[in-house]
């Protein structure tokens, strides 16, 4: 089935400002709730939500095999369930509903009504029930610099990691959309040059900039996903904040991997870009040395040209731009990762959330966190209030940004953004 949701000449009867992330070409999809505590899935074109719900009750979504409350829910999970051919079949539609040589909707004030909201109506929610949450570990470059830091800089790259896409199981209960404020995390750490640990705030709060994918379900426990199938079980992409606790990870994490330093706050963008629509954007990946073995082989492009920015804001200050990266500087692929992540017989299923690792490219304005960008510290990052930063401070806002642009369409992912609180925990 053709995308024709992504023809780049489509322009809507919705206005869409110039370098918006959610044109025509767009259509991601979301959760919301409106002022009148209604929630519903639905998508976004400039900045008017799109009650899919709404939609379908009025008729909108015909001739599409859907159930009735499919969109009448608080999470994607059902929608994501129905697979691949449905969610293009719905996009299509939108595009078809919202173009601007299309009278039914666009002639009809009371549909209108019931359909479209002022973005600044309504809240965003989490998206999906995420049951499962593993974080990948895919940038070279990334891993290169921990290793460098952390280890042996003449082995920076660990044996395995050009053999396996490196993961860890992370902890879906503290996943927060874009918005919510996060506290500073206590726990133990041992300051340098000692050998018995101290407890109390972290000293060393980071972010790190990654992408995360939505998986659908499909493979029974005991099966894998081929590599060859693998994006078919992808719904789509965010943004995430995978925030990380330096003193209290190096502390702990040896050596069975990332525990309290990791899970106490991970924030992601609330709309899913759909791998539909990223399809323009298309692009190679990193060329791969030793070839890995042939359950991760595959031939095509599998990356996508996506423009990482992260900006940090003190409170009462202007935000400064830190990081530019880009999705395609990843050497495994999001089809590798999942290759690897069933290869054992491991279930995925609907709404499980697959971190892309942070995602760092060669030149230093590209590093994906604060701990390769100030070198662990030694080169502060001037901030526009005169301030330095070495980490996050209380009251810093950190937002990541993304976007995808070619001659004929730019889309996005608007931003996932978040506020660091001073601890509150008693100790
Ligand atoms: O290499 C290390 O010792 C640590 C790496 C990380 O903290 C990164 C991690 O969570 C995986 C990733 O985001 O790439
Ligand atoms: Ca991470
Ligand atoms: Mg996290």
């Amino acid at each position: 089935m053709i995308i024709t949701a992504n023809d780049p000449k489509r322009t809507s009867w919705l206005e869409v400002m110039p370098n918006c992330d959610f044109p025509i070409q767009n259509i991601p999809f979301g959760v919301f709730i409106t002022k009148e505590d209604v929630i519903t899935i639905g998508t976004r074109i400039g900045d008017f939500a799109i009650d899919m719900n709404a939609l379908q009750q009025l008729g909108y979504f015909d001739g599409i095999e859907l159930t009735d409350s499919v969109f009448l829910q608080d999470t994607l999970n059902d929608f994501i369930s129905c697979g691949k051919k449905t969610w293009r079949e719905v996009r299509n539609r939108i595009a078809e509903i919202f173009d601007n040589n299309t009278p039914t909707l666009r002639d009809n004030e009371k549909h209108r009504d019931a359909v479209i909201f002022a973005i600044e109506d309504i809240e965003m929610q989490l998206p999906v029930l995420i049951g499962d949450y593993t974080d990948f570990y895919s940038s070279r470059e990334h891993a290169t610099n921990v290793g460098t830091m952390f280890r042996d800089p003449n082995n920076a790259l660990l044996p395995n990691w050009l053999h396996i896409p490196v993961g860890y199981h992370g902890r879906s209960s503290t996943i927060i959309p874009s918005g919510i404020n996060i506290k500073r995390p206590v726990g133990q750490t041992l300051p340098k040059g000692e050998t018995v640990p101290v407890f109390g705030p972290s000293k060393r709060v980071d972010f790190e900039l990654e992408t995360a994918f939505i998986t659908t379900d499909g493979n029974l426990m005991g099966e894998n996903i081929p590599i060859d199938h693998a994006e078919d079980f992808i719904f789509g992409m965010v943004l995430l904040n995978d925030w990380s606790a330096r003193d209290i990870q190096t502390w702990e994490y040896v050596p069975l991997g990332p525990f309290l330093a990791k899970n106490f706050a991970t924030s992601i963008s609330p709309w899913i870009v759909t791998l539909d629509a990223l399809e323009p954007f298309r692009t190679a990946s990193p060329k791969q040395d030793p070839t890995p073995f042939p359950y991760l082989q595959q031939t095509g492009d599998h990356a996508f040209d996506i423009n990482l920015e992260v900006y940090i804001q003190p409170e009462e200050s202007e935000a400064k731009l830190v990081c530019k990266s880009n999705f395609k500087y990843l050497y495994w692929t999001m089809s590798q990762q999942l290759a690897h992540h069933t290869i054992n017989g491991c279930r995925v299923n609907s709404g499980d959330l697959m971190g892309s690792g942070t995602i760092s490219g060669s030149e230093p304005s590209s590093f994906g966190s604060m701990l390769e960008l100030t070198w662990a510290g030694k080169n502060p990052i001037q901030m526009p209030d005169n301030t330095t930063r070495t980490f996050i401070n209380d009251n810093d806002t950190v937002t990541m940004k993304g976007f995808c642009k070619n001659e004929n369409v730019r889309l996005g992912f608007g931003e996932v953004t978040s506020k660091l609180l001073a601890a509150t925990v008693k100790y």
